[in-house]
C-alpha cells in the first residue's frame, strides 16, 4: 500500500493576502490528516511566504516549474537550486499547460526532472492525453511515449525518486472527471509500462490523478488500486475542499 499524496496545484492564482489565508486554512485542517502526505505547489512569488508559514508543519511546499539549466543568463527563469533554498520539496514538471502553451517537449521535461532530482527535491511528472487523442484511440500510445521518453533520457532508476500525475487534458478545469475505472485503467497501464523495466520501482512509484478532482468524487477515485493520490487544481484554492480531499486520502489509506 502506497501512502497517498494530495498536492494542490494553485496555478497562476491568488494574491499575497489570499495565499496567506489559504495556507493558514490548510495548516489548520492538516492536523486532522494522519495518513496522507499533503503539499501545496504555489506560484514562485509565494514560495517565501509558504516556506515561512509551513516550516515545522507536515504540509510540504512545491513549485510548478523549473529551469532546465543550473544558473546563468536565462532571463525570467528559476533554478532548482533556488527552489530548494526556498524550502520546496516538490516541483511539478511537464504539466499539460506548460506543454501546450510554452512548448515543453518530452526532452525539456526530462531535463527538468534531472535538475529537480539532483537538487534533492521530488519532481511530479505530469502525463496525459487530449480528448482528440483519446477519441482517436491513441491514449495508450501517447502515455507510453511520454513515459518512455523519460526512461530513455534519464533511465528507469529516475522513477525511483519521482511522483507521476496522470492528468487527462480533457478533464483539467472542465468539471469533466475521468471515471474511476477510466483513471484506474491508465494508472495500471503506466505502472505496467514501468514494471517492464523494473518491477520494484513500479510497485513503489506513486501515480496521482489530476483533472477536476473534488470532494464529491475524490473518495471513489482514491479507492482504486493504482490511484495513489491527487494533483488538485481548482479545488485546491478553497481550503475546506482541499482538506476534504485530503480526508478522502486518509480514508483510502
Ligand atoms: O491541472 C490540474 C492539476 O495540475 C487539475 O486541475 P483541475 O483540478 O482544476 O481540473
Amino acid at each position: 500500500m502506497r501512502q497517498p499524496l494530495i498536492a494542490g496545484n494553485w496555478k497562476m492564482n491568488g494574491t499575497r493576502a489570499s495565499a496567506e489565508s489559504l495556507i493558514q486554512g490548510v495548516l489548520k485542517g492538516s492536523s486532522g490528516i494522519a495518513k496522507t502526505d499533503i503539499a501545496v505547489c504555489v506560484p514562485f512569488v509565494f514560495l517565501e511566504l509558504g516556506q515561512r508559514m509551513l516550516s515545522g508543519s507536515p504540509v510540504r511546499l512545491g513549485a510548478q516549474n523549473v529551469c532546465t539549466e543550473a544558473s546563468g543568463a536565462y532571463t525570467g527563469e528559476t533554478s532548482a537550486g533556488m527552489l530548494n533554498e526556498f524550502g520546496c520539496r516538490y516541483v511539478i514538471c511537464g504539466h499539460s499547460e506548460r506543454r501546450e502553451y510554452y512548448g515543453e517537449t518530452d526532452a525539456i521535461v526530462a531535463k527538468k526532472l534531472t535538475m529537480v532530482a539532483s537538487a534533492g527535491m521530488t519532481p511530479i511528472l505530469c502525463v496525459g492525453e487530449t480528448l482528440e487523442q483519446r477519441e482517436q484511440g491513441f491514449m495508450e500510445t501517447v502515455i507510453a511515449s511520454q513515459i518512455d521518453a523519460i526512461i530513455g533520457a534519464n533511465g528507469i532508476e529516475s522513477f525511483g525518486q519521482i511522483e507521476i500525475a496522470y492528468e487527462p487534458v480533457w478533464a483539467i478545469g472542465t468539471g469533466k472527471t475521468a471515471t474511476p475505472e477510466q483513471a484506474q485503467d491508465v494508472h495500471a497501464f503506466i505502472r505496467a509500462r514501468i514494471a517492464e523495466h523494473d518491477a520494484a520501482i513500479a510497485e513503489k512509484v506513486r501515480v496521482l490523478y489530476g483533472g477536476s478532482m473534488k470532494p464529491s468524487n475524490a473518495a471513489e477515485l482514491l479507492a482504486m488500486a493504482d490511484i495513489d493520490g491527487g494533483l488538485i487544481g481548482g479545488a485546491s484554492l478553497v481550503a475546506e475542499d482541499f482538506l476534504a480531499i485530503c480526508q478522502a486520502g486518509d480514508a483510502a489509506a
